[in-house]
């Protein structure tokens, strides 16, 4: 499969760093507005290809994307210290309303995988400008919240973050929910697994993750002004999703027409995901109190979504 990336700053670049070190594609091309930047990206990630896959690495302009199954769009700005994800919304729409026609005009049954912030507004966007149906319109979504948590579980737990199934749910924000009540470490509920392995989830420990979670971003970006690596995976992982066609259960952000009572709003729950997108949604069980909070970043999102002209 061929893949586009359109946006090489921080995160388009870790996304085809990933893509070309997990090596499931056969080609990649890199776009920016900032010709010399896509340049400079690809001939740096084509120098580690040697070392791990066969992938072609090439930049271009638009119509270089012809042929793609799939375009990253990680194009826009990021947040500064201290910003938050919804403060970006007016700039990187305004971008959206550029770079989605472009891809439009030159891929048109290209998959559309949303990086942008804020991820869950950018993919509804992206849906309306594109008018491709919503399968084929993916946000990443919480994929980097839920490896967040998992990995914050199995390090207190001692298991490796692979056997922790847990997700984040709703925005990929500060709105987000983490799901306990549906968590499980093998085929074990939380609470049980943590009491038989000696490391007890404490009301202390639960606090101390979320926070962990929710505010990951905000410390990352203070320490080192972005954050790349762990959305440079997630990426890739979504796209070898595609590539192989796996049906594999992700957390990402699309359309959902029927989540509780609001009509249609664009956030995260678990989704299979294969060569044609997002093939069904998966919503687990949520005790009252995560029903609750996911209703509340529904409503929200959905209504910073309708505020959105495009
Ligand atoms: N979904 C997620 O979990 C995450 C999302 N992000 C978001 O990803 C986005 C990109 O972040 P970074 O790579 O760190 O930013 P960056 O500033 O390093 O890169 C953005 C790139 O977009 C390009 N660009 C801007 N306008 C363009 C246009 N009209 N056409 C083509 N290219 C254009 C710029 O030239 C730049 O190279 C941000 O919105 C950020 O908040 C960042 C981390 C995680
Ligand atoms: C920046 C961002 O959205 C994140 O790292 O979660």
């Amino acid at each position: 499969m061929k893949i586009g990336i359109v946006g090489t700053g921080m995160v388009g670049s870790a996304a085809g760093f990933a893509l070309a070190l997990e090596g499931v594609i056969e080609r990649l091309v890199l776009v920016d507005q900032n010709t010399a930047l896509a340049r400079a990206q690809a001939e740096d990630i084509a120098h580690a290809v040697p070392f791990a896959s066969s992938v072609m690495v090439d930049h271009g302009d638009y119509d270089a994307l012809s042929g793609a199954g799939a375009v990253i769009i990680a194009a826009g700005v990021s947040q500064k210290p201290g910003e938050t994800r919804m403060q970006l919304l007016d700039r990187n729409a305004a971008v959206f309303r550029e770079v989605v026609g472009e891809i439009r005009r030159v891929c048109p049954d290209a998959i559309l995988l949303v990086a942008s912030n804020p991820v869950d507004i950018m993919t509804d966007v992206t849906l309306r400008l594109s008018g491709l149906p919503r399968e084929r319109v993916i946000g990443s979504g919480t994929i980097l919240d839920t490896a967040r948590f998992r990995w914050l579980l199995a390090r207190h737990l001692g298991v490796a973050p692979r056997s922790v199934h847990a997700y984040v749910l709703g925005e990929h924000g500060d709105t987000e929910v983490l799901a306990w009540s549906s968590a499980r470490v093998g085929t074990v509920d939380l609470s049980r697994a943590a009491a038989q392995v000696g490391a007890p989830v404490t009301a202390e420990l639960r606090e101390r993750i979320d926070t962990g979670v929710r505010r990951a971003a905000y410390t990352i970006i203070e320490g080192k002004g972005a954050t790349w690596y762990g959305i440079g995976a997630g990426l890739s992982r979504i796209v070898a999703a595609i590539a192989r066609d796996e049906q594999s259960v992700l957390s990402v952000s699309g359309r959902t027409p029927n989540l509780s009572a609001i009509a249609d709003v664009t956030l995260s729950v678990p989704r299979v995901v294969g060569a044609n997108g997002i093939v069904a949604d998966l919503m687990p069980d949520l005790a009252p109190e995560e029903s609750e909070a996911l209703e509340a970043s529904a409503t929200m999102l959905a209504a910073t979504a309708a505020g959105v002209t495009v």
